[in-house]
């Protein structure tokens, strides 16, 4: 119930944006933030990530792409969603900092709220979710691909996945930290976590927090055969088993939602929270120049 209810907010602000859907001989709709071909008669879509510069995970990005998730889900065709990045080298550089850094508590809640539903929305679709890793995925990125059911990641030392939060000075929230954790083991995910490390793909393989690693060019392609061998599956008995491994993670963040977004408020309110933010923005900015 709180999911659907959450769902229609979401829907809601979707039309108050206005975006003109565009539609290309039924194959391909998108939206400015989120593009998606869709194999209706093979049951496939593949979501590309387009947020240009980096993927971050703004509050127009996750409205636009739960509505393009949810017209997947409520057209029973569908059975498998391969999400990766239209722009190779980066995936997602996570949660968008601005919606993080500098403004009023309404905002903080409205932006967690959403954030959660990406989480819940991922984490408990009863499609089947690929994740093509092209490209760099801190944070909330590597969250992104962590709730997929098999992950793929390209053969590049230069990219990066983990949950850097304590970099940043700030911290993964218990549900990132319980989707981590039950990926990789305990002891891995509370050294990784409290260092924030960032790991190259031959790493991320060697702990779990990819299923493989593949030449670069291969990506897509191995996307696709894995996708086939899990359509084999029956959907009722695939569906049924996920759903009973993943439900009482969910139900943890569900029963307390509230209790977490005023967590995370009175978290990133605080004037030292605020004071790292705007120190690793301007790293980040450094880099450049
Ligand atoms: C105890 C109670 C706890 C309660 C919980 C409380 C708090 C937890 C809250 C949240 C968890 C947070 C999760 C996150 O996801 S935080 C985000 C983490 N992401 C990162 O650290 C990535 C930062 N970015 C990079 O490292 C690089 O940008 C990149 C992804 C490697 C890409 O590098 P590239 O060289 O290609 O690009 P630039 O670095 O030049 O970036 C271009 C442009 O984008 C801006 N930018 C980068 N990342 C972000 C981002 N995440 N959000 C917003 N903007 C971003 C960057 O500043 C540049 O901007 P400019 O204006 O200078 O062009």
């Amino acid at each position: 119930m709180a999911l659907a209810a959450a769902g229609r907010v979401l829907l809601q602000a979707g039309s108050r944006l206005g975006r003109r859907e565009v539609v290309d001989g039924a194959r391909r709709f998108a939206n400015k933030r989120v593009e998606v071909e869709a194999d209706e008669a093979a049951g496939i879509a593949v979501m590309k990530l387009k947020n240009p510069p980096v993927n971050s995970l703004s509050l127009e990005f996750l409205t636009e792409f739960l509505i393009s998730l949810e017209k997947l889900e409520n057209n029973k065709n569908f059975r498998g969603v391969i999400l990766t990045s239209e722009r190779p080298g980066v995936f997602s550089a996570g949660l968008d900092l601005m919606e993080m850094y500098g403004r009023n508590p309404a905002h903080y809640a409205e932006y967690w709220r959403a954030v959660q539903e990406l989480w819940l929305r991922l984490y408990l679709s009863n499609m089947i979710l690929v994740c093509a890793i092209n490209g760099t995925s801190p944070a909330g990125g590597c969250l992104m691909a962590l709730t997929c059911d098999h992950r793929i990641m390209a053969d590049n030392p230069k990219y990066t996945i983990g949950l850097n939060e304590s970099q940043l000075g700030i911290v993964a929230p218990f549900w990132f930290k319980d989707n981590f954790v039950n990926t990789v083991g305990y002891r891995t995910a509370e050294h990784a976590l409290q260092l924030g490390l960032l790991f190259p793909p031959a790493e991320a393989l060697k702990l779990g927090i990819v299923d493989e690693v593949v030449p670069e060019d291969q990506v897509h392609s191995k996307a696709q055969s894995v996708m086939a061998q899990w359509m084999a599956i029956p959907d009722h008995s695939r569906q049924l088993t996920k759903n009973m491994m993943r439900k009482a993670m969910a139900d943890n963040l569900i029963k307390q939602r509230e209790a977490d977004i005023q967590n995370f408020v009175s978290f990133i309110s605080r004037d030292s929270i605020q004071k790292s933010l705007h120190t690793y923005l301007e790293k980040l900015k450094q880099k450049k120049g």
